[in-house]
C-alpha cells in the first residue's frame, strides 16, 4: 500500500485555481521532494493532505484513510509557519502534540526526552519555549512532528531558517525516519536539498505536476553537455549541437562547452574524435544540477503563464 496517494486533486480559491489535477503517490520508505517555487501549490497541497483544507475534485489517501482524524496516529507534520505555545515547556509541547496524535502521556514523554537528548536539548526539557533560541524553538517544532514515530512525514520548507549544523540534523532525521520504513515529503525551493536527499521528485508550477520521477529521470530531460578542451572548434563534428567557447588556453587551444543533439551518446562522439584524429586534451561530460534540471523543465512552464 502506499503511504500517501493524491489523484486528480484540484483546489480552487474563488476563481483561481491553485492546485489543479495533481496526482502522485509515494511508498513507505522513500523521500519524496516536493518541488516548486512561490505559490506553485504546495503548502495547499499538503494541507488537503492533513485535512485542513478539503479539495474540490479528486481523491487523497493516508495510508490507506482518508484525511482526516483516522489518519492522524500514522501522520507527522512540520508547518512552514512555525509556531509553539510560548509559555509552554519543550517537553510538555513535545507531550501535548503526541497525546493528539493518540500516544500516552507516558510514551510521549520517554519518547520527547530521547528526541531532546538527540537534538541537544536534554538541559532544556524543562525551559519555556519563549526562553529558547529560535533554532532551539525549530528543533523542539521538529520532535513534534516525530514523536509518533509516523509512517508518514510531512515537512513543508523544513530547511528555511536553520544554520548548516541544524540543516545537517534535519537531513539525518528525514534520512533516518525513512530507513525506519516511513515515507517523508519534504517541500522546497532549494534544489540541493532535493539534490541531496530524493528518491524522487515532483516540479509544481501554478498548481500543475511538470514531471514526477527520480534525479536521474529528471536529468535526462536536458540535452547531454560536455566540456572539451581542444584547438578546433567541436561545433561541425557530427552529433554536435551547439559549442561554446569558454575559456582560452595556452597555444591556441579552448575550453568549450558542448551540447549533444537528442539522443546522441557521449561515447560515439569521443569515437568519433579519436578516430577522425580531432584533437583533443579534455573530454568530459558535465552532470547536471537539480537547479539546471527545474529551471528546464519548470522555467518553461513559468514562462507560459
Ligand atoms: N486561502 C487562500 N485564499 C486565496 N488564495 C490562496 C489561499 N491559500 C493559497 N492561495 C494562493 O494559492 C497559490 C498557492 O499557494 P501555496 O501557499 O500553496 O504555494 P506554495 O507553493 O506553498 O508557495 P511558497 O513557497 O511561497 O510558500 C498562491 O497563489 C496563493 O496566493
Amino acid at each position: 500500500m502506499e503511504a500517501l496517494e493524491l489523484e486528480g486533486v484540484v483546489k480552487r480559491f474563488g476563481d483561481f485555481t491553485a492546485v489543479d489535477d495533481l496526482s502522485f503517490a509515494v511508498a513507505p520508505g522513500e523521500v519524496f521532494g516536493f518541488l516548486g517555487g512561490n505559490g506553485a501549490g504546495k503548502t495547499t497541497s499538503l494541507r488537503m493532505v492533513l485535512d485542513i483544507l478539503r479539495p474540490d475534485a479528486g481523491t487523497i489517501s493516508v495510508m490507506g484513510h482518508p484525511p482526516g482524524r483516522s489518519a492522524s496516529p500514522d501522520l507527522g507534520f512540520l508547518p512552514e509557519e512555525r509556531g509553539l505555545y510560548r509559555s509552554m515547556t519543550a517537553i510538555d509541547t513535545i507531550i501535548y502534540l503526541g497525546r493528539l496524535k493518540g500516544m500516552t502521556a507516558g510514551a510521549a514523554r520517554r519518547e520527547g526526552m530521547a528526541l531532546l537528548e538527540r537534538f541537544g536539548l536534554a538541559e532544556f526539557a524543562r525551559t519555556s519555549v519563549e526562553k529558547l533560541s529560535k533554532g532551539m524553538a525549530q528543533k523542539v517544532q521538529l520532535a513534534t512532528a516525530i514523536v509518533n514515530k509516523p509512517r508518514l512525514l510531512l515537512l513543508d520548507e523544513p530547511f528555511s531558517g536553520l544554520d548548516p549544523v541544524n540543516q545537517g540534523l534535519l537531513e539525518e532525521v528525514i534520512l533516518g525516519a525513512a530507513r525506519d520504513g516511513a515515507a517523508v515529503v519534504f517541500s522546497t525551493h532549494v534544489m540541493q536539498h532535493a539534490e541531496r536527499l530524493c528518491d524522487r521528485l515532483l516540479f509544481l508550477a501554478h498548481g500543475r505536476k511538470q514531471f514526477e520521477g527520480t534525479q536521474d529521470e529528471a536529468r535526462a530531460a536536458l540535452p547531454i553537455q560536455l566540456t572539451l578542451t581542444s584547438n578546433r572548434s567541436p561545433a561541425s563534428l557530427e552529433g554536435v549541437a551547439e559549442a561554446r567557447e569558454l575559456a582560452p588556453r595556452d597555444h591556441g587551444w579552448f575550453d568549450w562547452e558542448v551540447q549533444l543533439q537528442p539522443g546522441q551518446d557521449p561515447g560515439d562522439l569521443l569515437e568519433r574524435c579519436t578516430s577522425t584524429g580531432f584533437p583533443l586534451r579534455r573530454f568530459e561530460q558535465r552532470r547536471a544540477s537539480m537547479h539546471d534540471v527545474f529551471l528546464h523543465i519548470v522555467g518553461g512552464a513559468e514562462a507560459r503563464s
